[in-house]
């Protein structure tokens, strides 16, 4: 496969599009449900860049008045692993004062991302923050994190596509898919 072919280097499909539309709208029901009739306004914040298609389907499934905010963390780098050095690209917008918070990230690996973004926003005075993730690999967790919402819970394999990347390629291939072995 040539790098003109866009799905080049994936070695087969983890979960298809299908199946990532039907749970994402069991997890926005089941949202809806819990959070319908707190006095507070939901504020779901998406963590850039890898989980901005899972948030704008998630958000369409949330029946409820929400506001939305962005942060852009990074700790990828171009590598397989994580860097172990969290940075904050991007901060929110709004106060997330008094409020109850849904963090939307795509996938939760050694758990450093969300440690350090909880450490943050855990300082901001919200009335309670919530994780909702859409890829869980548990198996390689590091940091003790509490997931309220989960999609699905993989293997230990480097995944892609659905907005997830490596190297900042493959964000914009529609299903989660693995990577083939021999390929950089
Ligand atoms: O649990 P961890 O081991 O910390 O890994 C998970 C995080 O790593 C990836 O983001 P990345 O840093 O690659 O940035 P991106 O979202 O812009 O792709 C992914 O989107 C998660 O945010
Ligand atoms: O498996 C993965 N794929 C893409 N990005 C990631 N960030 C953490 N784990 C992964
Ligand atoms: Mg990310």
């Amino acid at each position: 496969m040539t790098k003109k072919d866009w799905e080049y280097g994936i070695s087969k499909t983890l979960i298809d599009s299908e199946t990532l539309r039907a749970r994402i709208k069991e997890l926005g029901a089941e949202i809806t449900r819990d959070f319908a009739g707190k006095e507070e306004d939901l504020v779901v914040v998406c963590l850039l860049k890898g989980s901005l298609l899972f948030m704008a389907d998630l958000i369409r499934e949330i029946k409820l008045p929400i506001t939305i905010d962005f942060m852009e963390i990074s700790s990828y780098g171009n590598d397989f692993a994580s860097t172990r050095e969290v940075k904050i690209l991007k901060d929110l917008e709004g106060s997330i004062m008094g409020k109850d918070v849904l963090i939307v990230e795509d996938i939760i690996d050694s758990g450093l991302t969300l440690k350090k973004v909880l450490k943050i926003i855990g300082g901001r005075g919200a009335k309670e923050v919530y994780l909702c993730t859409l890829l869980d690999k548990k198996v390689k967790r590091e940091a003790d994190i509490n997931v309220q919402y989960v999609g699905f819970e993989i293997d230990d394999e480097f995944v892609l596509g659905y907005g997830l990347d490596f190297k900042q390629e493959y964000r914009n291939i529609p299903y989660i898919a693995v990577m083939g072995e021999d390929f950089e």
